[in-house]
């Protein structure tokens, strides 16, 4: 019996690919994993256990750096959000939870803004590059960008997601022309939908790994699961400098007097937007009760 170390990059129905150092191996998982929450997910950094005969088990996942449950994955690095200058035009409620669920879920969020062709992405692109989130200008016509973004993606697991029609499968297939990837018209000729859950699969691109999206859809991520009000500002890194400086210790940061982040915003230094986007978020999850989170 030989015990190696891999990386699942794929996992149908009971199956897991684990890429090794040296092969793919097909294994099953060990039977105990059935009885425990934890199961195995694509992403995962697994020891496997390889027999004289039969198939390999997965014996051991290691340590998760996050996961999120839709698509079932672990182990991500960085989220590109794609957004478009116009049609669609941003919905920067959508974006700002994006990038808040990404920092919660200790992922690396970076706004890509397609289409800067046809029309200047220097708003958006000015609201997002202020934030200290990396910041995209980028047209599949013109070739803006496409280089920035490829030097995101060394020894990183990287997703893309965005709204539907902002450019994702155009981008994928610019990025990895020999990929293959599936896409969301694909599934809506199967008649299924865009949205219907389906395992992803990481492809190997210069020593990382990418997404085979666009299984993911916005819908996915825009439930953001943040539950606890009180940590909702250090998901905005651009609050940080200020958080602590408010005239009450309890500030929400929504309309309190001598808030120092409302000031900031008054002062343009903190974008109006961003923080919109916070109070709706804020709004959304102040009424969750103590009893009713998530543990
Ligand atoms: N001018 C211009 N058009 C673009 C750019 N990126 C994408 N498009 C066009 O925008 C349309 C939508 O692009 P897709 O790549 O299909 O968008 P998507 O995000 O994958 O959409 P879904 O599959 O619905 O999720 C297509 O007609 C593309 O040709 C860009 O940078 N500039
Ligand atoms: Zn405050």
């Amino acid at each position: 019996m030989n015990s190696v170390e891999g990386r699942i990059i794929k996992a149908i129905s009971g199956f897991y690919y684990v890429e090794t150092t040296d092969n793919t191996y097909e294994c099953k998982a060990r039977g105990s994993f059935r009885k425990t929450s934890k199961t195995p997910v694509v992403g995962d950094l697994v020891t496997i256990s390889i027999p004289e005969s039969g198939y390999p088990t997965v014996e051991e996942i290691h340590k998760r750096k996050n996961s999120i449950v839709r698509p079932p994955m672990a182990n991500i690095d960085t989220l590109v959000i794609v957004c478009s200058t116009v049609s669609p035009a941003p919905n920067y409620t959508v974006i700002d939870k994006m990038t808040a669920t990404a920092v919660y879920n200790n992922i690396e969020p970076v706004i890509v803004i397609s289409k800067s062709d046809i029309k200047s992405g220097e708003e958006i692109y000015n609201i997002y590059n202020s934030t200290g989130i990396k910041t995209i200008l980028y047209s599949s016509v013109t070739g803006e960008g496409v280089d920035e973004i490829y030097s995101l993606l060394p020894n990183k697991i990287t997703a893309f997601i965005g709204n539907s029609g902002v450019g994702k499968s155009t981008l994928l297939n610019k990025l990895f022309p020999d990929f293959q990837l599936k896409t969301g018209e694909v599934s809506d000729k199967l008649g299924r939908g865009r949205h219907t859950t389906r395992t992803v699969e990481l492809l190997k691109f210069n020593g990382g790994y990418v997404c085979d999206t666009p299984g993911f859809s916005t819908m996915q991520l825009e439930k953001f699961n943040i539950q606890d009000k009180t940590q909702l500002q250090y998901m905005f890194p651009e609050f940080e400098d200020y958080i602590g400086q408010c005239k009450f210790t309890s500030c929400s940061h929504t309309c309190e007097k001598g808030c120092a982040i409302l000031q900031m915003v008054e002062e343009g230094k903190i974008q109006k937007s961003r923080h919109n986007s916070y109070v709706d978020m804020y709004n959304e999850i102040k009424d969750i009760k103590e009893w009713e989170r998530r543990k």
